[in-house]
């Protein structure tokens, strides 16, 4: 799905409004009703007995409005604070004006903020995407308040202060902090930086029917892989249950192993042996017809031991892999996880580099030696695809001032080199040659473990061997099926408890959940 800009959500309002024959005033009212069920379903109006609407004088405010009508409808306990503005927007004015009168209404004034407790429920409305400037004066108090109370707090849309699309220009400026973020239809592009983490808390989607046809033609190089379990939980119909966005082919009757082709790992040294085992594990789970690992001697007994479905080729070094194996046999070829960076194995990169004329998948220590190394970045065949994690990635570009700049210095990278990077992190973002962006959603910090890039080394190894998949949606797919692996396995181990291993063993049942009309 797309992430659009603050301007381009403000004409998808006016485009649904169009195109829908129906008016703002109503479309307020959805939006206020998709946060009251939210609420509904995660606050019970017998233990939430003190909530506190804060609301600004714009349409996020005329939301905070409208679900303060319709939460004391419901049976919740509430009362409003109310930002004194010259203007206030003309569904704020209507909501203002239906609002049940026996709802206690305060102003508020840099001297009369409101009592919030610990125990307080805040709904923050004071603003969302209509945010111009930095927060100042009474609305940078109001938010400083809210912030020292300690108090739970729901965002509408946006937590205050915070920008959708653009980093804070004024990192003094304060920002409501926020347990949770309830939005419409789309994610936002801040809602997927850690930099903006502490506010946004958890997001949540609601959907309030915004303009698909909209949204199909707006053009953002930003998108977010959604993901929804296909299959059914309860008495669900299979047919209402949505399919993955992206989605595996199925496996033809006669398919041979040529069609799912043979992969070449390069990979390990002395001491790092495990990051080879762990990745010709994930390669060899992700589906892929054969599997030639080459390690240096040291690594040979290991993997023959603990991969007998792979071959293996021992490099003359024991410590370290210096020799390139002729490279006729391979479909795919990768090349880095504990492949430490010794003189020999930069050659051996720099000849792969080269030589290669089939897809190639560059990880870890072979991105360190790209980095200590640049020029060597002019020889990256087309739709090479690199793994960097943000150290990684630090390495191969510039010091980043903050989350937007390394995404803007991703894109570049990308385009410039005519490859796929592949920033990993939490939501890892995807960057194609033509500069699109794709997040990721699947995953878990118990991923957060020695060895869990190693297997999407492999696993991405083996899509890009698949016959079958273009090179972008072999990589998206990687990374989806690897961070499901990463959540099914977190289901058994629990976060702390997982192991790289763990996520090997769970690659098949990820896989198995995307192919194609798979009701998992
Ligand atoms: N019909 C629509 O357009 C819909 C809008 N929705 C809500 O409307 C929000 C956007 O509404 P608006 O565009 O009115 O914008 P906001 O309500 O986010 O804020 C705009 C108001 O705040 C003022 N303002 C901006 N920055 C300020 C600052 N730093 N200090 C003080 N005042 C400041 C502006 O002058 C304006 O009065 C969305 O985030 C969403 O919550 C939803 O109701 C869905 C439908
Ligand atoms: N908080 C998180 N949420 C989702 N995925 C995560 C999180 N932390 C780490 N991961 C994933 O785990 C993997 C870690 O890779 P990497 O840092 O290269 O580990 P290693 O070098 O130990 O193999 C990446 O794919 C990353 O996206
Ligand atoms: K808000």
């Amino acid at each position: 799905m797309k992430l659009l800009s603050a301007a381009q959500i403000r004409e998808l309002d006016q485009a649904t409004i169009r195109e829908q024959r129906t008016t703002s005033t109503e479309l307020m009212e959805r939006a206020a009703t998709a946060v009251a069920e939210w609420l509904l379903s995660h606050y019970d109006p017998h233990t939430a007995t003190d909530v506190l609407l804060l609301c600004g004088p714009g349409n996020n405010g005329g939301d905070g409005l409208a679900l303060a009508r319709l939460l004391y409808y419901a049976g919740y306990a509430v009362r409003l604070a109310l930002l004194p503005a010259e203007k206030y927007s003309d569904d704020y004015q209507h909501n203002h004006h239906v609002l049940p009168k026996i709802i206690p209404v305060q102003e508020l004034a840099t001297d009369a903020l409101p009592d919030i407790q610990p125990t307080t429920l805040v709904i923050d409305a004071l603003f969302g995407t209509g945010l111009t400037r930095p927060l100042a004066g009474l609305p940078a108090d109001v938010v400083r308040h809210l912030n020292a109370s300690h108090a739970r707090v729901v965002a509408i849309d946006l937590p205050s202060g915070l920008l959708a699309d653009a980093p804070q220009p004024d990192p003094e400026a304060p920002v409501v902090r926020a347990a949770h973020t309830v939005s419409f239809g789309l994610p936002k592009l801040a809602f997927l930086l850690p930099q903006n983490a502490e506010y946004v808390g958890e997001w949540h989607l609601q959907d309030i029917r915004l303009s698909q046809q909209f949204i199909d033609h707006a053009d953002t190089p930003w998108h977010f892989t959604r993901y929804t379990k296909p299959q059914p939980d309860g008495w669900a119909a299979p047919h209402t249950v949505p399919q993955p966005e992206l989605q595996l082919p199925r496996r033809n009757k006669f398919a041979y192993k040529n069609t799912f082709g043979h992969a070449l790992l390069l990979a390990g040294s002395r001491g790092k042996v495990g990051a080879a085992v762990l990745s010709s594990g994930a390669c060899l789970r992700g589906g892929v017809g054969l599997l030639t690992v080459a390690v240096p001697g040291c690594g040979y007994d290991i993997i023959q031991t603990t991969r007998p479905e792979a071959m293996c080729l021992a490099d003359t070094q024991a410590d370290f892999i210096s020799e390139l194996p002729d490279l006729k046999p391979y479909q795919a070829i990768g090349i880095g996880p504990g492949l430490g960076q010794e003189e020999a194995s930069r050659a051996v990169l720099e000849k792969l580099l080269r030589e290669a004329q089939v897809p190639l998948v560059i990880d870890a220590d072979a991105l360190n030696l790209l980095g200590a190394h640049r020029e060597l970045l002019d020889l990256l065949p087309e739709n090479t695809v690199l793994t960097p994690h943000l150290g990684e990635f630090a390495r191969l570009t510039e010091k980043t001032k903050d989350d937007y700049h390394r995404l803007d210095l991703l894109r570049d990278f990308a385009q410039r080199h005519r490859c796929i990077v592949v920033l990993k992190g939490a939501y890892t973002a995807t960057a194609a040659p033509d500069g699109q962006v794709y997040f990721n959603g699947t995953g878990n910090p118990g991923m957060g473990t020695g060895g869990s890039g190693d297997v999407l080394t492999g696993l991405l190894l083996a899509l890009r061997a698949d016959q079958r998949l273009d090179p972008l949606l072999a990589t998206r797919l990687a990374v989806l099926a690897h961070g499901r692996a990463g959540d099914l396995a977190a289901a058994h181990t629990g976060e702390a408890g997982l192991l790289a291993g763990d996520l090997v063993q769970h690659i098949g049942p990820a896989l198995r959940e995307l192919e194609a009309g798979s009701l998992g």
